[in-house]
């Protein structure tokens, strides 16, 4: 089976980290190198851009593939979304220059719009029954509007520094984006697909949980119970020869601080506070 996944840019280090992180290691993979064997003999990892992705999972040469949505949209190809991995997580917007006259989307007829998404642009402005023209580029578009290239952009933005800088104002949200697993539907089912898909999904799942371990009074045991909050009920084990049990309960992070206390309060004690690599349910 063939994962692709970004060969560069922002999304590249997190998707190579997730990988690692659900135990599909990459072997032998180098700077230049465009794809890589895994530590499962049946996975390769295809190196390619995060904009070819789709068309690679669609064509067959990949079966499942790591990247923005926003992309998926572009190429207009009917992918099943398997998992949304929580990155790169931005907006498509629609923004003008900020002390320009065009202040709402239906200034915009008979102007013209400058995009990397123009397939994503010609939908969205279908539906808002407005035709500007739309120019095709390829990076620097908030530039565009300054340079009379285009008389807005349609951009991706997170933190809104770059509209800031370049004094662009949003005008309209097009599309919200993640990074996520996608697959040619014919392969959705796949059993190594759902592999992993589940594998994927464990370091999610463990992401922003900790594992507690500690030892309590056997009559303790019901008040331990009640201040621990979260999933599942605790597992509990006797401790050979003591009045004492151990113990183990997964909380979120959040909780941590608030759980120890309270667990001390009722006679717990060794509390052991650990990361979780992978959560499979
Ligand atoms: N500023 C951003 N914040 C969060 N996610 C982003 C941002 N810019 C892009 N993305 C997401 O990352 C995906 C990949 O972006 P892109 O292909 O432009 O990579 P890059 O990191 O900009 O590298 P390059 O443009 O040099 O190839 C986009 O499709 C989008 O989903
Ligand atoms: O809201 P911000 O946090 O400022 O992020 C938005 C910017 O990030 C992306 O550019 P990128 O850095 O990927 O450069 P690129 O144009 O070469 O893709 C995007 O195209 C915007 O320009
Ligand atoms: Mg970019």
């Amino acid at each position: 089976m063939r994962i692709a996944v970004p060969n560069k840019g922002r999304i590249h280090d997190p998707t190579i980290d997730l990988l690692e992180h659900a135990g599909l290691h990459i072997e032998n993979g180098s700077d230049r190198k465009l794809y890589a064997e895994t530590v499962d003999p049946e996975v390769t990892v295809l190196f390619v851009r995060a904009a070819d992705i789709p068309e690679y999972v669609r064509d067959g040469a990949a079966d499942i593939g790591i990247t923005g949505y926003d992309q998926v949209r572009e190429s207009g190809h009917d992918l099943t979304e398997l998992l949304d991995l929580g990155f790169g997580k931005c907006r498509l917007v629609l923004a003008a220059p900020e002390d320009g006259d065009i202040e709402s989307v239906s200034d915009l007829a008979g102007k013209s719009v400058a995009t990397e998404f123009p397939t994503i642009a010609r939908r969205y402005f279908e539906e808002q029954g407005v035709d500007p023209e739309i120019v095709k580029v390829t990076g620097a578009t908030e530039l565009t509007p300054h340079v009379d290239m285009a008389d807005a952009i349609i951009d991706i933005t997170s933190t809104g520094t770059t509209l800031a800088v370049n004094r662009l104002a949003i005008i309209d949200e097009v599309l919200s984006s993640s990074v996520r697993l996608f697959a040619r539907p014919e392969v959705e089912d796949d059993p190594k697909v759902q592999q992993v898909t589940m594998a994927l999904r464990s370091v999610l799942e463990a992401d922003g949980k900790r594992y507690l371990m500690m030892n309590a009074p056997k009559e303790k045991l019901d008040d331990v119970r009640e201040v621990i909050p979260g999933m599942g009920g605790p597992t509990v084990m006797d401790i050979a020869g003591d009045d004492k049990v151990a113990v183990h309960v997964v909380v979120d992070e959040s909780d941590v601080f608030s759980v120890i206390n309270d667990l001390r309060a009722v006679g717990a004690s060794d509390i052991l506070v650990t990361e979780i690599e992978r959560l499979m349910k």
